[in-house]
């Protein structure tokens, strides 16, 4: 189907859109096979913020421009030392930040991974909530081909998602899967082809848009909380919070105290 997504922001590697409550995050480097540089990663920050504030969004789309890939990782003409070269000479890792607003974001993430998915790449599909792939997506890591390793999600997500063994073989070895290897080994949640990714994700996508947001976004903490230990427990508990701020029985400490005198918490049920 030929749907009209709508702008929501200019950039300048990425494209931001909106189609019914869903976002769509492109990154467009197709040049490069949609490496990212730091730039890049500046904007998908500023993307996923945006998704984060934006209320009539309920689930996100990440992927790639054309249909050679979704990403290839960091852009090694701007490797150097320390990291990734920005514009003002800076090295730096930052799409370590967007790891971490993909999976901190409260809303479901789609990875909709239309053709490579290498290295940095990867691991960006990997921490998305679900990874949909056309049937020409390729998956693999090559840090140790290439003078790099991600240690972190990379590494020990990868092995709660495939396994010690064959995460140690993807790092190790640095080779290629198809998508239907990676659907095998639990990496990917449906492969389709290349001309139903984008019909299959919004479906996908609209099916969630039908269930309870706040019920997606505390399994979605949840979920998270199993592996990310104290900062994984202070997000499900920051859910906890909010959800007892919308409480009389919260209200009524704060009002107590503006009104300088005890606050009655008697009246309020004690559940079995
Ligand atoms: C993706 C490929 C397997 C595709 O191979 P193919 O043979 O089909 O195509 P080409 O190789 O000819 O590619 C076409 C064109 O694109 C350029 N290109 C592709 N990938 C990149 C890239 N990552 N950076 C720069 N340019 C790229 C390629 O040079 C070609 O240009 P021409 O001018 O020659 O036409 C294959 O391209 C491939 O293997 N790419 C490299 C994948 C890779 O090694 N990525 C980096 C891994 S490390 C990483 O991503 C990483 C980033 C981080 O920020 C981290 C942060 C913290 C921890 C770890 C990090 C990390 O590991």
């Amino acid at each position: 189907m030929n749907r009209e997504w709508k702008k929501i922001s200019d950039f300048e590697e990425i494209l931001f859109e909106e189609y019914n409550g869903i976002a769509k995050i492109t990154i467009n480097r197709p040049r490069y096979c949609n490496a990212f540089t730091p730039k890049t990663t500046w904007e998908l920050s500023q993307a996923f913020s945006l998704c984060r504030e934006m209320q009539h969004i309920s689930v996100v789309l990440l992927t790639g421009t054309g249909d050679k890939a979704f990403c290839s990782g960091g852009d090694m003409n701007v490797k150097g030392r320390g990291g990734y070269i920005d514009g003002d000479g800076v090295p730096r890792l930052s799409v370590l930040d967007v790891q971490m607003q993909i999976r901190r974001l409260p809303k479901p993430v789609i990875a909709m991974v239309n053709g490579y998915a290498i290295g940095g790449g990867h691991v960006l599909h990997l921490v998305c909530d679900l990874t949909i792939a056309s049937d020409n997506a390729v998956f693999g890591q090559t840090g140790p081909k290439v003078g790099s390793f991600d240690a972190g999600f990379g590494a020990s997500y990868l092995a709660r998602i495939v396994g010690q063994k064959k995460a140690r073989e993807i790092w190790f070895l640095c080779r290629q899967y198809t998508a239907e290897e990676a659907e095998r080994m639990g990496m990917v949640n449906k492969v389709v082809p290349f001309d139903r990714l984008e019909d299959e994700c919004v479906e996908w996508a609209e099916t969630m848009m039908e269930r309870s947001p706040l019920a997606l976004r505390m399994i979605k903490a949840g979920l998270n909380a199993e592996l990310d230990g104290q900062a994984g427990i202070q997000e499900l508990a920051g859910d906890a919070t909010m959800l007892y701020y919308f409480l009389d029985e919260a209200q009524e400490g704060g009002r107590a105290f503006l009104e300088k005198r005890k606050p009655d918490f008697k009246k309020y049920p004690k559940m079995p």
